[in-house]
């Protein structure tokens, strides 16, 4: 998307798309501290030390408003979204009265909370980024990473102590984990920035390749790993909600729809419907920013009004 930092200048691009090649790939994160419990972390889970930064409309900074929601930690870390369209300026905070303000330091640009973090940072910027508002830097810019810390590092001090990935299933839910994150979170990615007939049919033949294996493995009792609840499922969940709004159209995943996957359905309906889940969920930001930002793939910015959300 639109450009990057070097050396802390933010130097304009073009949407990112394929490599020379055709095939697309994800950059490394480059923000990979940890919060801790063991004594003397830098980073220990403190109520209120820790910020978000994030945009609804994005799968990954998703991960991690669904992990905080659902270990009660709304009072412990506060969140500031970005606005749901990139320009070529990146990432935008509005005033207030628009409804995207950055509550920490009133900047415009998510780029220049990364360059407070390390003035002469060469890279993307992305959401979602965990601040830490007592060294006044970033402690992980990695959702899955982060994603898992809201889990476990802050038993005690979240309000709900549930644990998605417990010990004695964790192997499992790393595997599946890889799967669904090289596959389908970001086998749709994949598909849609293909820059050759060879590349995309290549990402398309995965995905669904993909999506049969774990519809196959939802048989039964509906989760993914060990018949219960866990990170896993909510690791698929934020792309099957955008899949049947997005991605079958913007990104040509259309072989088949999630609507025509019974299981895969099944969850997308019982994860929407968990807790206040449907809170992290806005779908007109998640079409307004795919739609209208990514013009690479669609340059008249035109955001489809269907197809009927039925959920
Ligand atoms: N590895 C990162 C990837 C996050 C990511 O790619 N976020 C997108 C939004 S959906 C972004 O901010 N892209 C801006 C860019 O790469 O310039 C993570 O999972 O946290």
């Amino acid at each position: 998307m639109a450009g990057r930092l070097i050396d802390g200048i933010w130097t304009r691009e073009g949407d990112i798309l394929a490599s020379e090649d055709g095939h697309y790939r994800r950059q490394e994160t480059d923000f990979r501290n940890w919060i801790s419990i063991d004594p003397g972390a830098k980073f220990a889970p403190e109520v209120g030390r820790y910020h978000l930064y994030v945009c609804y409309a994005c799968p990954w900074a998703h991960r991690t408003l669904i992990m905080r929601n659902l270990k009660g930690l709304e009072d412990a870390i506060s969140v500031s979204p970005v606005a749901p369209i990139v320009n070529q300026d990146g990432w935008e905070f509005t005033d207030a009265d628009s409804g995207f303000p950055d509550h920490l330091f009133g900047k415009r640009y998510l780029h220049e909370i990364y360059t407070l973090a390390d003035p002469t940072y060469t890279g993307r910027v992305s959401v979602p980024v965990l601040w830490d508002k007592k060294l006044n830097t970033i402690v992980s810019n990695e959702s899955a990473e982060i994603a898992r810390m809201l889990n476990s590092a802050f038993v005690g001090v979240a309000g709900n102590d549930t644990d998605f990935a417990p010990e004695a299933l964790l192997a499992e839910i790393d595997e599946v984990n890889d799967l669904v994150y090289s596959k389908i979170n970001n086998g749709v990615y994949r598909c849609g920035f293909a820059g050759t007939q060879t590349a995309y049919e290549e990402a398309v033949t995965d995905l669904f390749s993909a999506l049969d294996t774990v519809e196959a493995r939802l048989q039964g009792s509906g989760y993914l790993v060990g018949g219960q609840l866990t990170e896993a499922d909510w690791r698929l969940f934020t792309t099957l909600i955008r899949f049947d709004q997005v991605y079958v159209a913007l990104f040509k995943c259309n072989i088949r729809r999630i609507a025509d996957y019974p299981n895969l359905s099944a969850l997308r309906q019982k994860l929407y419907e968990h807790g206040d889940v449907a809170d992290t969920v806005k779908f007109d930001q998640i079409k307004t920013h795919y739609w209208a930002s990514l013009r690479g793939v669609n340059p008249s910015g035109i955001v489809p009004a269907g197809p009927e959300l039925v959920l």
